[in-house]
This record gives C-alpha cells, structure tokens and sequence, in this order.
C-alpha cells in the first residue's frame, strides 16, 4: 500500500520568479494492485506528484511510504513510463527492455530470456532488433511499458503515457495495459488529462485543483471489469459529466498560474 500523508511541494524562488506551491498538504492512500488514475487541469501538480513518487524529486512537508517503507529517493520498487517514451535511440528493443535488468546486474541470458517474454507480451517479438526509430509510436510506447514491466515493480508510474498517441492506438493500448495489469497484477498510478481515459482505466479517480496543487475529490469507479464497451454503461457517463463539471469550474481560477507560496 501507498501512504502519502500531508505531502507539500513547494518549488523555489528562481531569479525572479516567485516560490510556487506545487503540492499543498495533499494525503492519500493507494491500495496495493489498486488502478488509481490522477486528473486536474494543468498546474495542478500531477507530474510533480508522481516525480515525488518515483523518488526522482524531493519535497517539503510530509511522508510517503511503500509498504511502510518511507520513499527516499528511487527504487526498484517502482518504475516509471513517460509520455514520450524516453527510450536509448541507440539500442534494440531488446536492449532497450533489458536495460534496467542490466542495471540490476542480472546476468545476461536471464535478462534477455525475462525481456524476450515481456517484449512478446507486448506484441512486439518480430521488432526486437529494430532501434526505436524504426517503430511507430504504439510500439514505441509498447516498448516503454515492456521496459518497466519487465522489472516487476510494486507499483508502475505512468506519465500521461498515451497521450502523444493517434486516438485509435491510444484505445488499443489502454486495452492492453488493462490486460497486463490483470496478469501482472501491480499498483498503478496514472496520470492524464482526459476524463474518459481516467474513468476506462481507473479504480478510483483522484481529482486534483490547481494554484495551489490541492485534493479536489476523490471518485470510485464501480464499473465492472474487463471493461470493454464501458463507454455504454450509464455510469461512465455519469461521473465523465460529473468530472467534467468540476473541471469546468475550475477554470474560473487562474488556470495553470503558478501558486505563490503565502505564510
Ligand atoms: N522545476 C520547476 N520549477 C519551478 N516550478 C515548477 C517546476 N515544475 C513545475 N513547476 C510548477 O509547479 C506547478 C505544478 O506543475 P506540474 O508540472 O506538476 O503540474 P501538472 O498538473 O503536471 O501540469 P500539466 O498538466 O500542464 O503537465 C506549476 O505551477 C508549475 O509551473
């Protein structure tokens, strides 16, 4: 399980620009093998959020915890998907899933056989010697989800991973995440932009405001799984129209301003 419990961020003054407040006394608990996705207008800290998590960025005020394990810094415990993809152009899509194996200094047979598998779960066995040049955005981002999910984490951040994708295939790979996260259960915490992606994939949907970055609401998402044709079900309507409602509101507040820190 996740604690984060009273969490601020606060960015520091930067030549002239003011101290933001990026995150402001935020706490939430995530349950284990949880599918929780994270939604807010821009600004309001979702990636900032999840760079905590991922240990890649330090903060102010309050605790984070893995299994009771406080987060102090990044860890194999977790692993991290980027909306753009972030693969070694110079590596194979081999390489490039057996990388963090590597690191993890396993020893070579082992890492390709354990890579090899992933990268056919993902659909990609005929494209493990391509460079990532060679593929088309879905399969780039195939790899980036092979890439982590190789590792076995407890717990997979991932940063708005489809968006930078056509609509079509990003349909195809919230499908496919869907089906590997029910094989390989792990906790997952997903960050967009879109209400119905957050609504398809979610368990709960945690809804943040912005200036400060602050919890708005937290929503349960009592659809059945597997979820295809979802979109028919009244209830996805339901609380897409309700997330919608809140957001719009939202945007009477200045937007995406950077939040000065008062004291
Ligand atoms: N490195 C940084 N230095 C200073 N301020 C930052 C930095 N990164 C983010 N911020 C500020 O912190 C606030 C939250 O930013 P963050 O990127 O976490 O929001 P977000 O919800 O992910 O936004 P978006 O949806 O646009 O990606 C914003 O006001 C942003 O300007």
């Amino acid at each position: 399980m996740i604690s984060i419990t009273n969490l601020t961020k606060i960015y520091p003054a930067r030549g002239d620009a003011e101290p933001v407040l990026a995150i402001d006394d935020l706490s939430l608990s995530v349950a284990e093998n949880e599918f929780l996705t994270v939604l807010g207008p821009s600004g309001c800290g979702k990636t900032t959020l999840l760079k905590i998590l991922a240990g890649l960025v330090p903060w102010n005020t309050g605790e984070i915890t893995i299994d009771g394990v406080p987060v102090d810094g990044p860890g194999d415990d977790r692993a991290m998907v980027f909306q753009s993809f972030a693969l070694l152009p110079w590596a194979s899509v081999l390489d490039n899933v057996a990388f963090g194996l590597m690191l993890r200094k396993v020893p070579r047979a082992e890492r390709y056989e354990q890579a090899r598998a992933m990268i056919r779960t993902v659909g990609l066995a005929r494209f493990e010697k391509s460079l990532p040049r060679e593929l088309s955005g879905g399969m780039q981002q195939r790899v980036g989800l092979a890439r982590a999910m190789v590792m076995r984490p407890k717990v997979l951040l991932m940063d708005e991973p489809f968006s930078a994708l056509d609509e079509q295939t990003r349909r195809y790979m919230q499908e496919e995440l869907l089906g590997m996260w029910e094989a390989h259960k792990t906790t997952v915490i997903f960050i967009t932009h879109s209400m119905e992606e957050a609504v398809f994939l979610g368990d709960r949907v945690v809804l943040l405001e912005p200036s400060p970055g602050r919890l708005h609401k937290i929503y349960d998402v009592p659809l059945a799984r597997p979820r295809h044709d979802v979109e028919e079900d009244p209830e996805f309507g339901r609380i897409t129209s309700e997330l919608w409602r809140q957001i719009r509101a939202m945007s009477t507040v200045d937007v995406g301003a950077p939040a000065p820190v008062t004291s």
